[in-house]
């Protein structure tokens, strides 16, 4: 929490927020005084004079107190809802760097909460804080002095009732500080099932699981619902607790003041003045107590955030001064040389000693069962996981010697998932190449097959909906296929995106891909389970389990490699492989 209030709070706004909680709290503490003094001198006396100017002077008083909590409240809220805002902006851009390996080890329904519940509770915090809770201790020890200066025979009333109320504020905050940081917890889990429960809908009722689901949702969501209650019933009984307490000490205040009145030897002025004194004190403890509740919960939240913020990226760049460069006049090019890969924590290599080189013009093709490894591959080449051994190069270079920010510009992909963004086909379009023309836009999508249904959708200004949901699965492949090939690269990567397509439509996308003078000038490769697609690319490799059991064309395969065959003999079986 300090870490984060010392990096985000503005020294001069916070410091002028507490400036203002300062003069308030001088007001506030300074107005029994004068009320003391206008029932002694004043209202006593008869004194109507001394009444008017007491009066005058309260109102000036709380006029200035008014006047610097508004400046208190602009300053502190307009800090806490900045910290908020800069936080969010941070775990955003540092998430962006995070590889699949960093994603899945924090979670992304996890990461959500984080940068949404989490950081709205410290927020909230650090407005409390800069709000109520620096006030609270500074009214807390001045209140007790003042009343201590105005009647200190009145302050043994307190040497009883502060130490019940110290009693009563420590067992409640030792079960309900506990239960604040577990409902952190428990929002990651009903994120995290409600995500799964609105990216599977289709699936979850195709299998039936409405109930199961919904089981598992009620289950999650109960939980979280037993301990919240628990832990605000626990708060919310501190309040009637403690003005129980506020009021017992007032009766005693009253019954030993009354004592004292009649002895003539306190004034009526000075019982006024301490029983505000006392009301004071016992606010200001109440207020003290929710830093206890509040600021642990906050802590657990920042605790979280800032796991996010110092996870250092699993793939790091180069130091400036050790990075390569690509020159632009290099002819594109990729090559694997005695590449190892396991995943983080795997017993197994995914990957077992590949070695390949293609070159501009060239087609890549990977065919494989299903694990084999394919997508495994060719994340390796733009860098989403790193080598254990070996190297890649592309254009020349090793990848690892590049920034990955310059690697990516040269790679263009199309993931096994076609992802879309929310927005138009312009704007999808436009990720791949922001300063794309319209009739680049429309060459891409005619090249991908996509120009007839996006003319009927409407043309490029037509929307897409979240993660294209009002496409096709066929159509999205499209488009993404789209955006791939409007970026300018020297690497075009297909990760099984002609899957969705059917037979003559997938001929016809790879024999527009051919003739692209983009494409013709860069490698393109290839991941595909069917014969058809990957049988006219340069160089075939065929992954069985991790391992290259077959490098070479189609008719070399064909000619000496068993598990092509069988690939090939299977898919002519089944009918698949026409065009083969
Ligand atoms: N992030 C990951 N962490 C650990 N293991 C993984 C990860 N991704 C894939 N694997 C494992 O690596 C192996 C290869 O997976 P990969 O996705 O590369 O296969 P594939 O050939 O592309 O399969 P498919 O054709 O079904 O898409 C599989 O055994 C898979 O379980």
């Amino acid at each position: 929490m300090i870490k984060i209030a010392r990096d985000n709070l503005a020294k001069w706004a916070t410091t002028l927020a507490v400036l203002f909680l300062l003069v308030q709290v001088a007001c506030d503490l300074y107005l029994p005084t004068i009320t003391s003094d206008l029932v002694n001198n004043g209202i006593v006396k008869q004194n109507l004079g001394y009444i008017w100017h007491a009066g005058g002077l309260m109102l000036i008083v709380a006029g200035i107190g008014v006047a610097a909590a508004a400046g208190n409240v602009y300053f502190a809220a307009t800090q806490s809802m900045q910290v908020g805002e800069k936080l969010r902006k941070q775990v955003f851009s540092h998430v962006m760097k995070f590889s699949s390996r960093d994603m899945s080890k924090s979670g992304d329904s996890s990461l959500i909460t984080r940068s949404t519940n989490d950081i709205v509770q410290i927020q909230n915090v650090m407005m409390q804080v800069l709000r109520m809770m620096l006030q609270s201790p500074i009214m807390l020890v001045a209140a007790c002095v003042l009343a201590y200066i105005r009647e200190p025979r009145l302050t043994k009333v307190f040497l009883i009732s502060l130490p019940i109320l110290a009693i009563v504020v420590g067992v409640v905050m030792y079960f309900a500080v506990p239960l604040f940081k577990s409902i952190q917890f428990k929002t990651d889990r009903i994120n995290l099932i409600f995500r799964e429960g609105l990216t599977g809908v289709r699936v979850i009722r195709a299998f039936r699981q409405d109930q199961r689901e919904q089981k598992r949702f009620k289950e999650a969501n109960a939980d979280y619902t037993d301990t919240a209650i628990k832990a605000y019933t626990l708060v919310s009984f501190l309040f009637p607790v403690m003005t129980l307490i506020l009021s017992l000490t007032n009766v005693g205040i009253i019954l030993l003041g009354s004592h004292l009145i009649a002895n003539m030897t306190m004034q009526v002025g000075n019982l006024i003045a301490f029983m505000t004194y006392a009301t004071q004190i016992m606010i200001s403890f109440m207020m003290l107590s929710m830093v206890f509740v509040f600021v642990p919960r906050a802590s657990a939240s920042a605790a979280r955030v800032n796991a996010v913020l110092e996870h250092q990226p699993s793939v790091k760049d180069l130091p400036v001064a050790d990075r390569e460069h690509l020159a632009e006049e290099t002819p594109a090019s990729l090559s694997f040389d005695h590449v190892n890969f396991r995943y983080t924590g795997a017993e197994r290599l995914a990957l077992e000693n590949l070695n390949f080189k293609v070159t501009a013009g060239q087609t890549l093709a990977i065919i494989g069962g299903t694990g084999s490894g394919k997508s495994t591959l060719v994340n390796l080449i733009p860098r989403l996981f790193n080598i254990e051994s070996g190297e890649i190069k592309v254009n020349g270079i090793s990848i690892d010697k590049l920034s990955q920010q310059e690697l990516h510009s040269v790679i263009s992909i199309t993931q096994q998932k076609a992802v879309l963004f929310t927005g138009t086909i312009r704007s999808n379009l436009q990720f791949g190449n922001p300063n794309a023309t319209e009739d680049e836009m429309w060459s891409a999508l005619r090249i991908a097959k996509a120009a007839d249904f996006v003319k009927e959708a409407g043309g490029l200004d037509a929307k897409v909906e979240q993660s294209g949901s009002n496409f096709s699965g066929g159509q999205r492949q499209r488009l993404a296929i789209a955006r791939t090939i409007i970026k300018p690269a020297s690497i075009y990567i297909f990760d099984d995106s002609f899957s969705a397509l059917d037979f003559k439509t997938d001929a016809e996308l790879r024999q527009a891909l051919k003739q692209d003078p983009q494409l013709q000038n860069a490698v393109s490769v290839i991941v595909a389970q069917r014969v058809s697609t990957v049988a006219n690319a340069d160089l075939i490799i065929v992954l069985d389990d991790g391992k290259v059991v077959g490098q070479g064309t189609h008719e070399q395969l064909m000619k000496n490699n068993s598990v092509y065959q069988e690939i090939v003999y299977s898919q002519i079986a089944k009918g698949d492989d026409q065009n083969a």
